[in-house]
């Protein structure tokens, strides 16, 4: 499977670290020393579908394809329209992608990971498929909760992939895992079952993180992970060009360099601009270091995505 092309789409809504001060007990210092977040973008009625419809029409229009031409479509969210239809099925309605199955991935932050792994086993030679993280995470968040309100943010990001008819597929390696033992360290969107008959419809509770509990997973897995990825493609991590790490916070990104014994440099990092965008925040930061020429034809790309459930999975292409 190769990387046709890639895009990305926030909404225009900016809220600064300053604008959150206003409405619960933080500071633009605290935020930004403790996380690397400077501000955050957020849905004023878009839903998570309408973010994934404009990346997908980007990334169509980019590759000059028609949607008919598209098998299928997996949209990585943990903040769907609906439980039902899955967001990647409204996609699929509204750019009209008629021949494409379509249907959602729930692994959270390791969601973008978890659905190219998926992707790639199940395309056939010849064939095209849409991969969108999409989130609108802003309407699970408690904005008086400061430990949580403080990190999120809503955005989509994604590629258009081709399984390829003829030599090697450009994923060279992965690595997968998750930690159910530590499912409650970290949960959005809870709902509860009735306790009489009948009862209310559920509703859907905020963000709940055990951060101290997390932080200390990703520093520990995500270098396992990578490692275990490079093993398995064949591949030194001194080979690898970049390291597009999920953007959960800037300092476990300095932590991950650091235990791999790399440059820093190699790990870019946009959480300053858009927060933590959970299953969108690796494609909209492959996107752009596309876009910045950061990322070259031939490039060794490690992508990581750790956090919900918990998961961690790293996937080594050529892109
Ligand atoms: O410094 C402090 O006191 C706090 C310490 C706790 N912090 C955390 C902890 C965990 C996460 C996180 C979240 C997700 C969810 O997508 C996934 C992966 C991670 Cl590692 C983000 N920030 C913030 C600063």
């Amino acid at each position: 499977m190769r990387i046709l092309e890639t895009a990305s789409y926030v909404p225009a809504r900016v809220v600064t670290n300053d604008e959150l001060s206003q409405l619960m007990d933080t500071s633009d210092e605290w935020i930004t020393t403790r996380t690397g977040i400077k501000q955050r973008h957020i849905s004023q009625g878009e839903t998570t579908s309408d973010l994934a419809v404009n990346v997908a029409n980007q990334l169509l229009a980019k590759a000059g394809l028609a949607a008919e031409q598209v098998a299928l479509i997996v949209v990585a969210t943990m903040s769907p329209d609906s439980y039902t239809p899955s967001t990647a099925a409204i996609v699929q309605g509204q750019i009209g992608a008629t021949k494409a199955v379509a249907f959602d991935l729930s692994a959270a932050c390791s969601g973008f990971v978890y659905a190219l792994h998926t992707v790639e086993r199940l395309l056939n030679p010849g064939q095209r498929a849409l991969v969108i993280g999409s989130e609108v995470l802003s309407k699970l968040i408690d904005w008086q909760d400061r430990t949580t309100a403080v990190l999120f943010g809503d955005g989509a990001g994604g590629v258009l992939v081709e399984q390829e008819t003829t030599g090697p597929s450009h994923v060279l390696g992965e690595h997968l895992a998750t930690f159910g033992d530590q499912a409650d360290q970290l949960s959005a969107g809870q709902t509860t079952p009735l306790t009489s008959f009948p009862g209310p419809v559920t509703k859907v509770a905020p963000f709940t993180m055990n951060g101290r509990a997390v932080y200390r997973f990703a520093t520990h897995e995500v270098p396992t992970s990578i490692r275990l990825a490079a093993q398995q493609a064949g591949v030194t991590i001194g080979d690898i060009d970049a390291f597009l790490l999920h953007q959960a916070n800037a300092r476990i990104i300095d932590q991950v360099a650091k235990r791999l014994q790399l440059d820093r440099q190699r790990f870019p990092v946009n959480i300053s601009e858009y927060g933590n965008t959970s299953a969108a925040s690796e494609p909209i930061l492959f996107a752009e270091e596309v876009q910045k020429g950061h990322l070259r034809r031939g490039d060794l790309v490690a992508l990581s995505g750790f956090g919900g459930g918990l998961t961690v999975g790293t996937l080594i292409l050529r892109y």
